[in-house]
């Protein structure tokens, strides 16, 4: 469905921040209905600062926020409660409270005086509950409820707002991966059925691509980039967010390596057409440093390897693996203490690999294969665990 543009919230010159402390600056941001923005950045990047003051619980230290075309602090408190509703993370409520009731605490600037709920309210209720999956827990006290529950119950009492704008604080923390998920396909669905307005953070980078339209990356009080997830969150602009030491970001996948202390033995692996990639991370999580290749730069094991910090022979995609290649890996291969064949596929761009292959053999290299049938090359392992077992066994004895 396709909704109306209208800018509904506006941040101009905007400094948040504490004190004389100011946290983060932005310059410009505008928020149209129906739109799902998310601010991505470090631990202490001023992300929790940025949503408290766009929702006008933290005053701004300068510049303004403009709901509608007017300064949120000349926005008179029912009107704010009505049209934005926020969601921290500190998950306080009433724990005594039953879930139902906890929801229904978000009517509260619709219903009157007394807070007494209509046919109308107790719809929106139940609806509100249906929305996050948490019906069946409407009669349970909110403080019994486990981390997770009680976040799908804060994000229900905040639907039970009908608000325009949605502000949310790491929507998805203790969260498992079905309800992550989830949850951002509710914020999505919201955005575009209802043409609610929502703001959050995140702290996983995979999730800011894979389910937000749009993000704002916050690094040391200044914003980095603001636009699609697809082409901001590039390898650098991840890595210059939270620092190169944590490995890689991979844009296609949307998956971090993790960048482990590699200390041990060189290993040589023989990968190719994704056959790598788990002897590589399995290999990395144990501290052999490794060498991978040859590789065509698109193969989804280079991504794993320059990720883990393996040293990497690569060919253009599509290209064979040719003489030149096969010179650069040489050294390495003279230098490793093992070599693996994971069972790359054997097709005529990968002759060069049997090479190599051929040369570890024929120089007494330990050779392990992970092949189940054809190319004969060294011992073979039946899997794995089993080759992890036999680089163990070879370097104990060593
Ligand atoms: N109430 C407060 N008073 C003073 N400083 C604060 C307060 N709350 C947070 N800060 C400081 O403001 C900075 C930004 O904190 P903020 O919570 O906005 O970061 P964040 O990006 O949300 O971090 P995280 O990902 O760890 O939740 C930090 O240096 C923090 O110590």
């Amino acid at each position: 469905m396709k909704v109306r543009v209208l800018e509904i919230l506006e941040c101009w010159e905007l400094a948040a921040g504490y004190g004389h402390r100011t946290v983060v600056l932005v310059e410009e941001l505008k928020a149209h209905k129906g739109e799902l923005i998310c601010f991505l950045g470090p631990n202490g990047a001023g992300k929790s600062t940025l949503l408290k003051t766009v929702a006008g619980l933290l005053a701004p230290l300068g510049g303004a926020v403009y709901l509608k075309g007017e300064r949120l602090e000349k926005v008179s408190l029912k009107e704010r409660a009505s049209a934005l509703a926020v969601v921290l993370t500190d998950r306080c409520l009433p724990g005594l409270l039953t879930v139902f009731e906890a929801v229904a605490l978000g009517r509260h600037p619709h219903t009157g005086l007394l807070g007494k709920l209509s046919r109308r309210d107790e719809r929106v209720v139940w609806e509100s509950l249906r929305l996050v999956g948490a019906e069946e827990l409407a009669s349970r006290f909110y403080g019994d409820l486990s981390d997770g529950e009680k976040q799908k119950v804060l994000i229900a009492r905040a639907l039970a707002q009908e608000p325009e704008i949605m502000i949310l604080d790491e929507p998805t923390v203790h969260l498992d991966l079905q309800h992550r998920a989830g949850i951002m396909s509710l914020l999505l669905r919201l955005c575009r059925e209802k043409g609610i307005t929502v703001f959050l953070s995140l702290h996983e980078v995979d999730l800011a691509l894979k389910g937000t339209a749009y993000v704002v990356l916050v690094h040391e009080g200044r914003v980095l980039g603001m636009g699609l997830p697809e082409e901001l969150l590039t390898a650098e602009a991840v890595s210059r967010l939270y620092g190169s030491g944590v490995g890689e970001f991979d844009p296609v996948t949307g998956a971090v390596e993790l960048r482990l202390p590699a200390e041990g033995p060189l290993v040589f692996v023989v990968a190719g057409g994704g056959k790598g990639a788990k002897v590589i991370r399995a290999l990395a999580k144990r501290g052999y440093r490794l060498a991978c290749g040859v590789l065509p730069e698109n193969d989804v094991d280079v991504f794993v390897a320059r990720g883990v910090g393996a040293e990497l022979i690569t060919v253009p995609a599509f290209a064979p693996v040719g003489k030149e290649a096969l010179e650069l890996a040489r050294p390495y291969l003279k230098e490793a203490q093992a070599v693996v064949d994971t069972g790359f596929p054997l097709v005529p761009a990968t002759e060069g690999n049997r090479t190599l292959l051929k040369w570890a053999a024929d120089a007494g290299k330990p050779l392990f294969s992970l092949r189940s049938e054809g190319f004969p090359s060294g011992r073979r392992a039946a899997g794995l665990t089993a080759l992890l077992q036999m680089l163990e066994n070879l370097f104990a004895s060593a």
